[in-house]
């Protein structure tokens, strides 16, 4: 048995990623090993955050007790989590639960995206205006799948010249979804769909997060 620190459990509806809209349950883990200037769950990212310690078991028994399929894994950054494979594996084993991961594009996902029943990946690139460019892991595009998205949080329109740079130079969407979503309050979205238009970049998506239009941008546990 491992043992997680989850600094957060709830049910919401996913606000972001390839499932958005719908009912998941979230574990979000404590830590990161970046510091993206935008970041919105900054208080998750210490080592002192208050956690509450979990089992493997013990997530799995709270993700079937509220009879929600979808589990979104998030963080801080979940893939830094010691023993992060006990809790994949033991999400694989559950085939009536569909896991996405939420991850930050600097560690290498070829670990558990080559295992029986991977999980999906929402995997973020990290564009200039975050800091962390540098981290990124750009070797993670290889191992792609259909069932994975790609995601550029943007902090300026000027920003998404970069985003289709990568995207072709990757090929990243002949492989899985690419998402572009504003840092949010810090972009009009119309600006980057008139960017997408004059474009016409047909393979890339807006997406906004919808928990943030729903309640209180800085409400928790939502
Ligand atoms: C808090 S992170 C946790 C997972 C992982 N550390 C990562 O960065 O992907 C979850 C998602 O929220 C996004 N995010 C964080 N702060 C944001 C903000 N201010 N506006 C829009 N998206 C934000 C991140 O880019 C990431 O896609
Ligand atoms: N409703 C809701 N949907 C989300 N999707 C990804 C989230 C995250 O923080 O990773 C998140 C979140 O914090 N809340
Ligand atoms: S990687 Fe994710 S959790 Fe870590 S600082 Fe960046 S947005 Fe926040
Ligand atoms: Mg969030």
């Amino acid at each position: 048995m491992a043992k997680f620190q989850v600094v957060e459990k709830f049910v919401s509806i996913n606000g972001e990623g390839q499932s958005a809209g719908a009912l998941a349950v979230f574990i979000r883990l404590r830590g990161c090993n970046l510091a993206c200037s935008y970041c919105d769950t900054r208080w998750a990212c210490t080592d002192d955050a208050e956690a509450v310690e979990m089992t493997e078991g013990e997530i799995i028994d709270y993700v079937k007790s509220t009879g929600v399929t979808r589990v979104t894994l998030t963080g801080g950054e979940p893939l830094l989590a010691k023993s992060i494979d006990v809790l994949l594996q033991a999400f694989a084993q559950c085939s009536d639960l569909a896991l996405e991961i939420e991850t930050n594009g600097s560690i290498s996902i070829a670990k558990y995206a080559s295992m029986e029943h991977a999980p999906s990946f929402t995997l973020d690139y990290k564009l200039a205006g975050s800091g962390m460019e540098q981290y990124m892991d750009v070797s993670n595009f290889a191992l792609l799948q259909p069932k994975d998205t790609v995601k550029f949080v943007c902090s300026s329109v000027d920003e998404l010249d970069r985003v289709c740079e990568i995207v072709d130079q990757y090929r990243i969407s002949e492989k899985c979804r690419v998402l572009i979503s504003p840092v949010f309050g810090s972009i009009e979205p119309a600006d980057m769909v008139d960017y997408l238009i004059l474009h016409q970049r047909n393979d890339i998506r807006l997406q906004l997060q919808l928990h943030k239009f729903i309640w209180d941008p800085n409400k928790r546990g939502v």
